[in-house]
């Protein structure tokens, strides 16, 4: 038998259709539905009079649009308008919503592996770009746009050409106060944010199996910045335990059995790549992003680049207007860099380890004057489950704002923004020109970064944190 990648397993699990040359049709096992990428899906549906196939199968929940202070009064009209009509819609297709009055209401690719939705070896779609989160079960997970979630919605099916296979491998361990989010940026830094386009890409390696199954969902949401299709990681002891008990999950027998299944999933011994990529966790440092991609980024100790210094015309050129646009003088220290706000959320980082990780760095100590903080939970389980953990109160002690859940400063689309000029440590994943706001400046950080800056007003590095009180579970 010939020896195959996860990737190619997955694949061929769900290939309903394939013919040489041409893209294959994909049956798809779970779809998860944001009200920003559905509307006009569901209005195709309604404008052909066609139903959702496998509503069982679809999950819905609002996230981008939401506010996180007074979350039940969206005042942007066409926010509103999002919200209700995934509401409407939800309710005339028979479509699952976990809305703003259910604790499961959350960042979606935050909700939907707490629910124990996501599963190793199942095809995940939704109609955003991290979908690539899933990944971290092992799923083959991946974006698409909203015509295909209209297509997903009517058919359970998806064309889709087949991506080529690479191979990351993660040599050696992480030193203490490097986390997943510095695995990624780094891997990102060191390769750019298209040396995965065409891919799907498999994390091997002692680092990731070190990983916890949330700080596996941190390395495979960022995929996307790399360009790639999809990310994996295969399932292990960790992934179970995870799953084992979540409401969705395979429950008793029907669970060992889908363990059974979902080890076999893994890329055989001597399978082969189209490319293998290794990236040293030794030497890694604290990660920071200086420019407006993600891959942008430097370590703690380093400085922002003089452009001049940089090898070709075309990263001397991005480097000089990304500079200019985050008005950071060349070769400044990292460390130099002052911010007026964080952000400590998203679906990149804003799980309750990493509430955990934030709080321990804030334990004891005072947001500085000159800095907004706030902490959003990704989900209103995150929430609940801070709260209990007594997070919220150390956040709150410290100056930081306690949030309700949603995508909130990750991206401009509800009332959490940056002003013109402000400069943000941010743990979500993307720094383009405007993300948070028109304006406004975004450096990408861990969770404990974003919180030694909060307390600081400039980046540190968090390794010589002098840490009051650890936060564990
Ligand atoms: C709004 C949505 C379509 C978008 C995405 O696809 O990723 C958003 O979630 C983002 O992070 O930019
Ligand atoms: S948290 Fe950010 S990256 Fe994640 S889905 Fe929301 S907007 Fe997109």
């Amino acid at each position: 038998m010939s020896k195959k990648t996860m990737f190619e397993k997955i694949w061929e699990n769900h290939e309903i259709v394939s013919e040489a040359g041409k893209p294959s049709i994909l049956y798809i096992d779970l779809h998860l539905v944001h009200e920003v990428t559905s509307p006009q899906a569901f209005e195709g549906l309604r404008l052909s009079g066609r139903q959702v196939r496998r509503p069982e199968l679809t999950f819905a929940t609002m996230d981008h649009n939401v506010p996180t202070k007074d979350r039940f009064n969206i005042s942007d009209p066409i926010s509103k308008q999002q919200v209700d009509t995934l509401t409407e819609n939800c309710r005339e297709f028979g479509v699952k919503l976990y809305d703003l009055n259910t604790i499961d209401q959350g960042v979606v690719h935050v909700m939907g592996p707490e629910l124990g939705l996501t599963h190793p070896g199942k095809t995940i779609v939704c109609g955003d770009s991290h979908t690539s989160t899933h990944g971290a079960f092992g799923a083959l997970a991946f974006g698409i746009g909203t015509s295909e979630v209209e297509h997903v919605l009517a058919t359970q099916c998806l064309q889709q050409a087949k991506a080529k296979t690479m191979c990351i491998r993660f040599i050696g361990k992480r030193k203490p106060g490097i986390t997943a989010k510095d695995m990624i940026l780094g891997l990102i830094a060191k390769y750019g944010t298209d040396f995965g386009t065409g891919y799907v890409m498999e994390y091997t390696g002692e680092a990731i199996r070190d990983l916890s199954m949330e700080e596996r969902m941190t390395v495979c949401n960022m995929s996307i910045e790399a360009g790639a299709r999809a990310g994996l990681i295969a399932p292990d002891e960790t992934t179970f335990n995870y799953l084992r008990g979540r409401e969705y999950a395979p429950q008793g027998e029907a669970f060992d059995k889908a363990v059974e299944q979902w080890k076999a999933l893994c890329t055989d011994e001597g399978a082969e790549f189209d490319l293998t990529l290794d990236f040293d966790v030794e030497t890694l440092i604290p990660q920071v992003t200086w420019g407006t991609s993600p891959g942008m980024g430097t370590g703690i100790t380093d400085s922002v680049p003089v452009p001049e210094n940089l090898p070709t015309e075309n990263e001397r050129k991005a480097a000089t207007n990304a500079l200019e646009y985050m008005a950071l003088k060349p070769g400044t220290p990292m460390t130099e860099i002052e911010i007026d706000y964080v952000f400590i959320g998203s679906c990149t980082n804003g799980r309750i380890e990493d509430l955990r990780a934030a709080a321990s760095v804030a334990r004891g100590y005072k947001v500085n004057p000159n800095v907004t903080a706030i902490v959003v939970p990704g989900s209103g389980r995150v929430k609940i489950q801070a709260e209990k953990e007594g997070l919220d109160k150390i956040f709150i002690e410290a100056g930081f704002e306690w949030r309700e859940a949603g995508c909130s400063m990750c991206l401009a689309m509800n009332p959490d923004v940056l002003k013109p000029g402000q400069r943000c440590a941010s743990t979500s994943n993307r720094n383009f020109e405007g993300r948070q706001g028109r304006g406004g400046r975004t450096h990408l950080v861990s969770p404990e970064m974003a919180a030694a800056a909060a307390v600081q007003g400039r980046f540190v590095d968090v390794r010589t944190w002098d840490f009051k009180a650890e936060v564990t579970a």
